[in-house]
């Protein structure tokens, strides 16, 4: 445990949600980022997050409803931004957060937002058996300004761990090319995939926190219309996993798609109707603090790189200004379609009560500040076919 500093800890601070609601019909103006989409804005999300309480938003539960609604959809997006050490990874993944996560055992617990999600994506599927969208995920992390991916069925990968690059495209929205994508038909399946790629995230020691993460962490999940109707064949057991004794999925092959992430479009493989991604951004750092020397020091440069392009995204996107800097990092340039398109976003702030992290501690409440004033379009609703 890191960050922690009781004896001089600040007043705890309250959690909530600023500027959660969507405008009314009255409210909405236009969108100056996308014009052409006819877009509506509505403030971003942003929630405080208070570490040392029960501090799992169990709230994802609307967003992931609007992911699968009866009339519309919309595409959603849940971030965790903070500095090192703060609390992002045990917020979106829970305790043991380096590894498989667990599913949530009760609804108050310490499961986090991505197992909570998981769990909750596939009970809204469950409830409605004649539209099952078939479910893929892609995995991939943002590491020294390259995407990586994680489900990579590369034999170079398992013989070395080298993870494969992606490339990125020159236009359009789509951000990343020749992503592999994982079918997954159960919450478990999805968080055996998660583990997965959590396995083969950059992690480093610093002086800060003893298993830092050095790369922002992005899990996109599609949702598309079946490809056929679902198999009555009863399906085989998988595996035990070694570690947690719990059954694996039967391996799905993997497929890849020409363009992976993005807002909800027609796609090669079938319909996306929704898209969900969720976000564990690697900590802002400050290098006299964190002590990294070398390769690290370089991890830390381009996350506080990335980070400040983000933040510069949000700031024009605010500012409704006519250019906004998405091109600046390739975080940017995969959160494009989230950060100014049709996506709801919630963006989650943690930050350590610790006085001696009090500048970094307003730092993060500044980019909090920012990411709320943000208004984009109302996401224009997906109608149903
Ligand atoms: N609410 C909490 N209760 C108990 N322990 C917590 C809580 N939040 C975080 N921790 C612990 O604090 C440490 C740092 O948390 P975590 O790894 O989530 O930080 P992080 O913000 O993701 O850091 P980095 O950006 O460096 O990867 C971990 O050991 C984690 O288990």
């Amino acid at each position: 445990m890191t960050g922690l500093d009781p004896a001089t800890a600040l007043p705890p601070l309250t959690s909530g949600v600023w500027g959660g609601s969507w405008p009314q019909q009255s409210g909405q103006r236009r969108s100056h980022v996308s014009p052409a989409a006819h877009a509506y804005l509505a403030p971003s999300h942003v929630k405080l997050h208070r570490r040392l309480t029960s501090n799992i938003p169990s709230d994802a539960s609307p967003l992931l409803t609007d992911l699968l609604g009866q009339q519309h959809r919309y595409n959603v997006c849940i971030m965790a931004y903070g500095q090192t050490g703060s609390g992002k990874s045990f917020t979106m993944l829970g305790p043991h957060c380096q590894e498989e996560p667990a599913p949530p055992s009760e609804p108050h617990g310490d499961a986090g937002i991505i197992p909570r999600a998981a769990g909750e994506l596939f009970r809204l599927i469950s409830e409605d058996a004649s539209r099952s969208p078939e479910v893929d995920i892609s995995i991939v992390e943002v590491y020294n300004n390259d995407i990586f991916d994680l489900l990579a069925n590369d034999s170079c990968r398992v013989a070395s761990g080298v993870k494969r690059q992606v490339q990125m495209t020159q236009q359009g929205k789509k951000a990343a090319c020749g992503l592999t994508y994982q079918s997954v038909r159960s919450a478990a399946e999805f968080l055996t995939l998660v583990g997965r790629g959590l396995q083969l995230r950059a992690k480093q020691p610093t002086a800060v926190h003893a298993e830092s993460s050095r790369s922002h962490l992005v899990i996109t999940v599609t949702l598309a219309a079946a490809a056929s109707p679902p198999s009555t064949e009863p399906r085989q057991p998988g595996p035990r996993s070694p570690a947690t004794g719990r059954r694996q999925s039967p391996p799905v092959p993997p497929r890849t798609r020409g363009c992976g992430l993005g807002r909800a479009a027609p796609d090669p493989l079938g319909q996306v109707h929704a898209t969900l991604q969720l976000v564990d951004l690697a900590g802002s750092e400050c290098v006299g603090v964190s002590g990294v020397t070398g390769p690290a020091l370089r991890e830390t440069s381009c996350i506080n790189r990335s980070l400040a392009a983000l933040s510069d995204v949000l700031g024009a996107l605010a500012e409704g200004r006519g250019h906004i800097p998405y091109r600046n990092s390739r975080l940017t340039r995969l959160l494009q379609d989230v950060l100014g398109g049709d996506a709801k976003l919630q963006v989650i702030v943690c930050v350590s009560p610790g006085q001696r992290h009090v500048a970094e501690t307003l730092q993060s409440l500044g980019f909090g500040a920012r990411a709320r004033q943000v208004e984009r379009g109302c996401p224009a609703p997906r109608k149903l076919r």
